[in-house]
């Protein structure tokens, strides 16, 4: 917890109840139904939490935004996301119902009212608009762009265009030949662990297809 506090020192007492719950939380639903690998456990708010929370240090969501969680497996980025931005509204997609239980039980333990969950395959789910997707760990670029093609709403309401705010590692120059309006940010920059030495927030700007 003292990880995140280091970041991102003005939380609110219920955020910063929030966030020392998730340890408890993962760690009891981990034993019933394995969806963080056990080092990962171990190294939660580092591999994690704090990981997700990058996206916060390259946009601050403005309330009444709607992002979208493609694949959010155990509720990563998402759930620390939907902690620390209380008034936008989170939807958590896994195709993976087991995933899915384990992310119910973690916002139910926490009484997060801004998260909704489904699951499906996110190329079924075609019936909103939303300002960002975010995602860690699902996809390659092209593939992931194919399925939320007109997810994106039309409305611009920050700095950074709407679309897609992706954790990805590595070299992504192949990856992203192909995309030249996506600007690559890495976390080095915002924080000091060597966990995040090669890893980045990409964001790509999507179009709004009505
Ligand atoms: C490697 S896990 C990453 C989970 C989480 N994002 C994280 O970083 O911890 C990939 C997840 O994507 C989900 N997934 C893969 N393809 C999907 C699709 N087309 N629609 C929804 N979920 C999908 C899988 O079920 C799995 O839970």
């Amino acid at each position: 917890m003292d990880l995140i506090l280091k970041y991102f020192p003005n939380l609110t007492e219920d955020q910063i109840d929030k966030f020392s719950k998730l340890s408890a939380l993962y760690q009891d639903w981990n034993l019933k139904i394995n969806v963080v690998s056990r080092k990962d456990i171990d190294e939660l708010y580092l591999r994690h939490v704090l990981h997700s929370l990058a996206i916060a240090k390259v946009i601050s969501f403005k309330d009444g935004t709607k992002i979208m969680d493609v694949g959010t497996g155990g509720g990563f980025p998402g759930v620390p996301l939907a902690i620390l931005f209380p008034e936008c509204h989170f939807h958590l997609v896994d195709s993976i119902g087991k995933k899915l239980k384990v992310v119910n039980e973690v916002v139910a333990g926490l009484k997060l009212d801004n998260v909704e969950t489904t699951n499906s395959r996110v190329e079924e789910i075609n019936d909103d608009y939303y300002d960002f997707i975010i995602s860690r760990a699902v996809a390659a670029m092209p593939t992931f762009v194919h399925w939320i093609k007109g997810k994106i709403a039309k409305d611009q309401n920050h700095d950074l265009k709407n679309g897609i705010l992706y954790l990805k590692g590595g070299d992504l120059s192949a990856e992203l030949q192909d995309y030249k309006t996506a600007k690559i940010y890495p976390i080095s920059a915002f924080f000091d662990e060597a966990f995040y030495d090669t890893k980045k927030v990409v964001h790509l700007p999507i179009k709004y297809r009505g």
